[in-house]
């Protein structure tokens, strides 16, 4: 049966609360609603007083009929019995609209905090889990704790209704009563043992439907690379045993969680089995009137209801628990980036040191090891080198998406983990390669950074970049929606918005990885307008892909394997003939406008352009 498990294992931030740990947390959220909850309270009172006030009316009327037979009792009866079943029924309605209400509310907040803790948690975090897994702790996990609250409080109303019934069997008879409470611990203990393999199973299903949407999720993502690649049929074909499996461990949730109320009752069926026969002997030799003979029937089927609810409950308050634990260790997962000290930022130069920097994004593998790197404020530096060099490793720290492990990052003489993080990150204009643009117009993109920048600020923003041509492009200019991530533009469009954005958010410091999709020349020439306007009076970090990049940058940086091998200009470099050639030869040197192919290598000598 391991194949059932397979995968489904905590994830690197689960952790065990204890129950009382959670349940404090728990009432942290309902400490707001108190008054409601007195209200819901009060109704659970007085509901089970009128269900509990049924058997008696009834066994009361059965007695007295006995004696007198008017029909002016038997109506008072009647009446009796439909005015406690109104007044029961209004105070069940009462309960349950309060309770949807207070589970509404409560929900609404712990969504809202599971979503923060998405915001807030860093990029690292995003590389191990898989966003559909944290999906589902938003969305899912969220509702099946919103059940247990719903179940929690119905149970407030059946403990009180078992309670009333104990002192109404005892009062009545108590050998009786002393039966009934013989089988209660028999009960009890049963649910109890089912209460640890019903956490175990519940907490396999809602892994497995973490895993369900993750798939989803990714699919989603890469819908159409996977068109392209005609994968469709793969990827149904690895969703079928993912699906599979969820399939399976919700039959055995449902196994374990059906198993559990049919032998609960059939221990109950055996004690009411054992009530009417030992109840009816009583009768037959005078020890108890036909009445309270009657009354024990009605309220042991009362009782067991009721308490084999309460006994199995442990079962299904397990279900909420082990959700508001994935809740709340995605909301307490620790933040690997911290900010030591959050000191103001005022306007950056943009002086940047990298001293003896140590980086790995994993422990096994070290990406940097102590890099070293000065960027004078107003320098442009064209970073280059082969794939998995290091380039936008480089990116990534300066804007602290992943903290470093060893050595120093300083900007403008302040060591970037002593600085308040939204005020620094304000003065960092990054630009990825395929820019992300969110649904709604191209304004509303533009205007992103600055939500208070005006329609003239953007339109100026926008037009600054290539002196506006592009917008004539568009079908209705700054209105265009430009559809999810962007879908309704070409990539050199959404480029022309990531430049305007950037503009409109004016930073000191520029990190810009260079698109290496071939966009159209008129395009083109338009980028690299934009990127003239963009980049300048601005410390700029380029991962240059184009050749135009690195002929203007002041600096160029060749990386190889986490370090710098060769540094300095377009012309300085080929002249020395180093690694930069070889980098070149590969990347650029078809570029050029001269290019014929098979021709513009530049002599590299031997070992320079090892990698
Ligand atoms: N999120 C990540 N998790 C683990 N390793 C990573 C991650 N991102 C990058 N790496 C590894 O770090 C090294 C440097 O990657 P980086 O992305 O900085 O290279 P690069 O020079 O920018 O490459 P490219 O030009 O292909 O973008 C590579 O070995 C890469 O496999």
């Amino acid at each position: 049966m391991a194949f059932l498990m397979d995968g489904l294992d905590a994830e690197a931030y689960d952790r065990t609360y204890d129950d009382r740990e959670l349940l404090r947390r728990i009432l942290r959220y309902f400490r707001p609603k108190a008054r409601v909850m007195g209200l819901v309270a009060a109704a659970i009172v007085l509901q089970s007083l009128m269900q509990a006030a049924f058997p008696i009316l009834v066994s009361e009327g059965l007695d007295r009929v006995v004696d007198d037979r008017t029909t002016g009792l038997v109506v008072a009866l009647v009446s009796a019995v439909l005015v406690t079943g109104v007044l029961g029924w209004v105070f069940n309605f009462v309960q349950r609209w309060y309770t949807a209400k207070v589970v509404g509310d409560v929900v609404l907040g712990l969504r809202e905090d599971a979503f923060d803790a998405v915001l807030d948690r860093d990029m690292s975090f995003y590389d191990e889990h898989s966003s559909g897994k944290v999906v589902s702790r938003v969305t899912s996990d969220t509702e099946d704790f919103a059940t247990v609250i719903t179940l929690t409080l119905n149970l407030v109303s059946q403990v009180l209704l078992v309670g009333l019934i104990t002192v109404l069997l005892f009062t009545r008879n108590v050998e009786l009563a002393l039966l009934v409470m013989a089988v209660v611990p028999v009960i009890v203990a049963m649910a109890l043992g089912f209460r640890r393999i019903a956490r175990e199973t519940t907490r396999h299903q809602q892994r497995s439907l973490a895993k369900v949407n993750a798939t989803l999720q990714e699919t989603m993502g890469g819908i159409s690379v996977a068109k392209n690649f005609r994968q469709e049929q793969t990827i149904y074909d690895e969703f079928r045993p993912i699906n599979g499996q969820n399939y399976r461990v919700t039959l055995k949730q449902g196994f374990v969680f059906g198993a559990i109320f049919p032998a609960l009752f059939a221990v109950a069926g055996l004690a009411t089995v054992m009530l009417v026969h030992i109840g009816g002997g009583r009768v037959l030799d005078g020890g108890i009137s036909a009445g309270d003979w009657y009354l024990f029937l009605q309220s042991v089927g009362l009782f067991w209801l009721p308490l084999t609810s309460i006994a199995s409950f442990w079962s299904q308050f397990q279900q909420g628990l082990s959700a508001s634990e994935r809740v709340f260790a995605l909301i307490d997962a620790e933040p690997l980036v911290v900010q030591r000290d959050p000191r103001p930022v005022g306007r950056l130069a943009g002086r940047i040191e990298f001293r003896d920097v140590t980086f790995g994004y994993t422990p096994q593998h070290t990406v940097l090891h102590g890099f070293d790197l000065t960027i004078e404020a107003g320098e442009t530096v064209a970073l280059v080198g082969h794939t998995g060099a290091g380039k936008s490793t480089i990116g990534r720290l300066l804007v602290r998406f992943y903290e470093f492990q060893g050595g120093q990052i300083i900007v403008d003489g302040t060591d970037i983990r002593t600085v308040d993080l939204t005020g620094y990150r304000h003065q960092l204009g990054v630009v990825p390669q395929s820019p992300f643009l969110f649904s709604g117009t191209v304004a509303d993109n533009i205007r992103y950074p600055r939500p208070g920048a005006t329609d003239d600020d953007v339109r100026a923003a926008a037009e600054s970049v290539a002196g506006g041509d592009w917008l004539d492009a568009l079908p209705d200019g700054l209105a265009t929606e430009v559809g999810e991530h962007g879908s309704a533009l070409s990539m050199g469009q959404r480029q022309l918005v990531a430049l305007a954005r950037l503009l409109l958010q004016d930073p000191a410091i520029v990190i810009l990885d260079e698109a290496t999709a071939s966009v159209d020349p008129l395009t083109e020439a338009q980028i690299s307008e934009g990127l003239d306007v963009a980049l300048a009076g601005r410390t700029s970090i380029v991962i240059a892909h184009r050749l135009s990049t690195i002929e203007h940058a002041d600096r160029i940086i060749v990386m190889r394997d986490g370090g710098i091998v060769e540094e300095g200009t377009h012309e300085s470099l080929l002249r020395a003939g180093g690694a930069y050639c070889d980098v070149y030869n590969t990347y650029f040197r078809h570029q050029s406008p001269d290019y014929r192919p098979g021709t513009g290598f530049v002599g590299v000598p031997a070992g320079a352009g090892d990698h």
